[in-house]
């Protein structure tokens, strides 16, 4: 399925809900709902350990949880990671083998290296080199933007800033809102300064619950002890 195929007329909507998770008898996540729309990007903000990363990975599938429901305009996609264009994710740790070629890796992702790099030329001459091969902060600058290039319908990132120099956190920043235009993006990261501007939406995880914060943005974060005050 493209992007397109689903709903032609208009956006697709993502939405998950009916999430609760537990860990050792300790709830992590409680009747999560969370939406998000192509065109949109959608913050998750939380303080460490909060249950972001376990919401992206049940999101996406990579983590079975009883009762959860994931739609794609209406319609159960459990688990998602199997409906072709729908969506891909960066989890917190590499996702590509650093045997790969950046060239291999786009390749396989259907990714066109020149325009995945149009803002990027300076990684252009690392496409013959392995994932392995390059720095931290370069490898994951080049995992966000293969898979922000891809063509589905939409992104979950787990950190994509994550080690990634100033200057090109920028610059991904604003890839990010160019590629929106045709996906929907759910990004976690701590680097709330550069994630709060490019958002459309921002929820807050706290104790458990999800909440979509409006208005004063940043002195709710400060209220629920995610900022300092
Ligand atoms: N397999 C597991 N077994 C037990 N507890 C787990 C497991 N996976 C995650 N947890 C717990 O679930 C909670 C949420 O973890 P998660 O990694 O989703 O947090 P997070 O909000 O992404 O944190 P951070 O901001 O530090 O990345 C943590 O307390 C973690 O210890």
């Amino acid at each position: 399925m493209s992007q397109n195929s689903t709903n032609p007329a208009g956006p697709q909507v993502l939405e998950a809900d009916g999430i609760r998770i537990e860990f050792g008898g300790r709830q992590v996540l409680g009747s999560i709902y969370l939406r998000v729309q192509t065109g949109q990007i959608v913050g998750l903000l939380g303080r460490n350990g909060s249950g972001k990363s376990v919401l992206l990975q049940t999101i996406f599938g990579a983590r079975a949880v009883a009762d959860a429901s994931v739609r794609v305009n209406g319609r159960r996609v459990v688990p998602a990671f199997r409906e072709p264009g729908l969506l891909n994710y960066l989890p917190q740790e590499p996702l590509l083998p650093p045997s790969l070629t950046l060239a291999r890796a786009a390749a396989l992702l259907g990714v066109d290296i020149k325009a995945a790099t149009a803002r990027f030329p300076e990684l252009r001459p690392q496409f013959g080199q392995t994932l392995g091969e390059l720095s931290g902060g370069s490898a994951r600058l080049v995992q966000a933007l293969l898979l922000l290039h891809a063509d589905t319908a939409f992104s979950l990132f787990d950190e994509p800033f994550s080690g990634v120099m100033p200057v090109h956190v920028e610059t991904l920043a604003e890839e990010m809102q160019r590629v929106k235009a045709r996906k929907g993006l759910l990004i976690t990261d701590h680097r709330y300064a550069e994630v709060l501007p490019i958002c459309d939406v921002v929820y807050l995880l706290h104790q458990g619950r999800l909440l979509k914060l409006e208005g004063d943005v940043r002195e709710q974060l400060r209220d629920y002890g995610y900022l300092a005050s």
